[in-house]
């Protein structure tokens, strides 16, 4: 290859973490495999977690040629037309997209997690690379393709409160000492006194030991039962469903009393800066990231869990859920016949155009200042550079890189729903 093409179609890659949805119920699974007939065999028995799309070593996004040639190895031998010099001067790396773009297909509740700043993850990555790939930060956003639970950030502290006050079982194993300290400073104390007061009650929930959280999370899930209305209807609801997943898991504590649990309708947007803790529950997403793999656990998982690092790092901010959902905006950028959603977070590193066709139709974009990766979720189409006579079948699960500043235009041909995401980065 002489140089690389503006537009053309590349196959990602799946994880089969254990939380991701079985089989063809996975929106992973059917993806993939609409993407990549030949290769893909869906095992209805295995859990298809996330499909990555991006250049991060850890899961390649390759091309459809004979020998599979790595994304990140066509981005390396040829930086100038697939990042652009824009965008290698302001992230100062010829070698990989900035960001990192998946869908995540979720059965059961994902690790109660927060990630590093850059700082903090070049720190982890020197001293303990077997658990934290790479060196940067990973900021992230989740856009709902269906309806989505997760967990993200902390609860006002006043609902906290309440709950230390009316579950003796929490108030226990935090202790009456933080309890108090907690229900009395929160009045007062200025924002970094608040955040340190959540610290302390936090830490103690995380550093306690099985042998007394467990019989106190069982006490917890009982009562749901026998009094649910001192948790409320969809609190006791939630704890009784991830108490089916993990028994007796310090989640029922740090995640279930202590996180806003955030419900969103397709279409609806969170946006998770580093060290926020979080946990996605359940739903079909895209996720995009700045392109990292670094996740620091402490609940709801087998994996391994760095408890210290977490509750050193977080940055124990509690606003309400309203406040971490990212409304779409308009963009500008294109016009023509399809509805167009921009979802654009205060990142660096990326942001994610939904184009929704509901009737036949063209919609034109201008070149983008960077590179693009673009997946059709819903339908199928045609995508094409604009003024070229080849236009590329664009079908679910069809996955296209686009390089800097190419115009692109995508083709609906029916009245039935043509749906696409592009995750894209802007020096
Ligand atoms: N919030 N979502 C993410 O950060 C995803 O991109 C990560 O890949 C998931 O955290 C992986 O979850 P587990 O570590 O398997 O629990
Ligand atoms: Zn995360």
């Amino acid at each position: 290859m002489t140089t690389s093409p503006k537009l053309f179609r590349v196959i990602g890659g799946a994880q089969n973490y254990d939380w991701g949805k079985l089989g063809s119920s996975s929106a992973v699974a059917r993806f993939a495999k609409l993407n990549d007939p030949e290769t893909v065999v869906i095992d209805e028995e295995k859990p298809y977690a996330e499909l990555w799309m991006g250049t991060h070593p850890s899961v390649p996004t390759v091309l459809p040629d004979s020998n599979r040639k790595a994304l990140r190895e066509l981005v390396t031998e040829f930086p100038e037309e697939t990042l652009g010099p824009d965008i290698i001067a302001k992230f100062g790396s010829k070698e990989g997209i900035p960001f990192l773009f998946k869908v995540l297909s979720i059965r059961k509740v994902l690790s109660i997690q927060a990630h590093p700043d850059k700082t903090l993850a070049k720190q982890l990555h020197a001293s303990d690379p077997k658990h934290y790939p790479d060196d940067n930060h990973k900021p992230e956003m989740a856009v709902a393709i269906t309806d989505f639970e997760a967990f993200c950030g902390f609860k006002p502290l006043a609902q906290i409160d309440e709950l230390l006050q009316k579950i003796p079982e929490f108030k226990e194993l935090v202790g009456a000492d933080v309890t108090e300290e907690f229900h009395s400073g929160i009045a007062s104390a200025d924002v970094a006194g608040k955040k340190k007061l959540l610290q302390k009650v936090f830490s103690r929930v995380m550093n306690s030991p099985e042998s007394k959280f467990e019989p106190l999370a069982a006490s917890i899930v009982k009562k749901t039962k026998s009094d649910p209305a001192l948790f409320g209807e969809t609190l006791a609801d939630l704890i009784q469903r991830l108490d089916a997943q993990f028994p007796n898991d310090i989640g029922l504590f740090c995640g279930c009393l202590m996180l806003n649990h955030c419900t969103l309708k397709s279409g609806e947007a969170i946006f998770l800066e580093a060290k926020d803790p979080h946990a996605y529950i359940s739903g079909d997403i895209m996720e995009c990231m700045a392109a990292s793999d670094n996740v620091i656990r402490a609940g709801f998982t087998p994996k391994f869990k760095d408890v210290d690092v977490l509750v050193d790092c977080l940055t124990y901010s509690f606003n309400p859920v309203e406040e971490q959902k990212l409304k779409p905006a308009p963009f500008p950028r294109g016009s023509g016949d399809a509805k167009l959603n921009l979802y654009d977070p205060p990142i660096d590193e990326f942001s994610v155009l939904q184009t929704a066709f509901s009737t036949p139709g063209s919609e034109k974009f201008e070149g983008l200042e960077g590179p693009s990766l673009l997946i059709v979720t819903e339908g199928k189409g045609k995508i094409k550079l604009q003024g070229s006579e080849t236009a590329l079948d664009a079908s679910t699960g069809n996955i296209f890189f686009i390089a800097p500043k190419a115009p692109v235009e995508l083709i609906s041909e029916s009245n039935t729903p043509f749906t696409s995401y592009r995750a894209y980065c802007e020096a």
